[in-house]
């Protein structure tokens, strides 16, 4: 197989890190977690980069690791943040260095049964309380879907199980 870099992206919750897992173990080649590259890099935990150092400083590390992975000369599976499309000229970035970006779309319902359960380590919506999750989740992956959308392929997720989901992207690859 030639070099192959396929990088996920889409909402928290929408099942990246669980997905990028299975393909790269499919195509036997490396998964990276963007979010586990920047905590093992700052030796800190997202949710202490946000409380100590702040979101911004956290989104000038993202670009900054973001470029790093593609440095390497190898094949992976690079799964995202949830916000990494969305800020400076990632998704162009990442566009233009594979043909294998592909977005997570998967409904607000879906996600809130997720996340309901998973808050904690999520700094944008551990503050919320429960019956605020639907409608915050409903704005926030509106104004990001502009940004998701410009993946190259859209991956639509009618409950499916990670692992029909990562052969629906396994098939896309030529
Ligand atoms: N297709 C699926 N069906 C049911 N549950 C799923 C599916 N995909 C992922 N999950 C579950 O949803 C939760 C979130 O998945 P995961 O952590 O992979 O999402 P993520 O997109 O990496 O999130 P984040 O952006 O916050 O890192 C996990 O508990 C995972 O087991
Ligand atoms: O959606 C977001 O903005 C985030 C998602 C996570 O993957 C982390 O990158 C961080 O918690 C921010
Ligand atoms: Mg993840």
């Amino acid at each position: 197989m030639k070099e192959v870099k396929i990088v996920l992206v889409g909402y928290m919750g929408s099942g990246k890190t669980t997905v990028g897992r299975i393909v790269a173990n499919h195509l036997n080649v490396n998964f990276l977690d963007l979010d586990a590259f920047i905590e093992e890099g700052e030796k800190m935990s997202i949710a202490s980069i946000f409380k100590e150092k702040g979101e911004i400083y956290f989104r000038k590390k993202e670009i900054e690791y973001l470029n790093k992975v593609f440095l390497k000369d190898e094949s992976f599976v690079l799964s995202l943040g949830g916000g990494t499309p969305c800020f400076g000229n990632n998704m162009e970035f990442i566009n233009s260095k594979t043909p294998y970006s592909f977005y997570l779309n998967v409904g607000i319902n879906e996600l809130e049964e997720r996340l309901v359960k998973e808050k904690e380590h999520r700094p944008m919506i551990s503050h919320l309380a429960d019956d605020k999750l639907t409608e915050f989740i409903g704005m926030h992956l509106f104004e990001r879907s502009f940004f998701y959308n410009k993946a190259h392929h859209k991956i639509k997720s009618n409950r499916n199980t990670p692992t029909e989901i990562a052969e629906m992207i396994v098939n896309k690859l030529v």
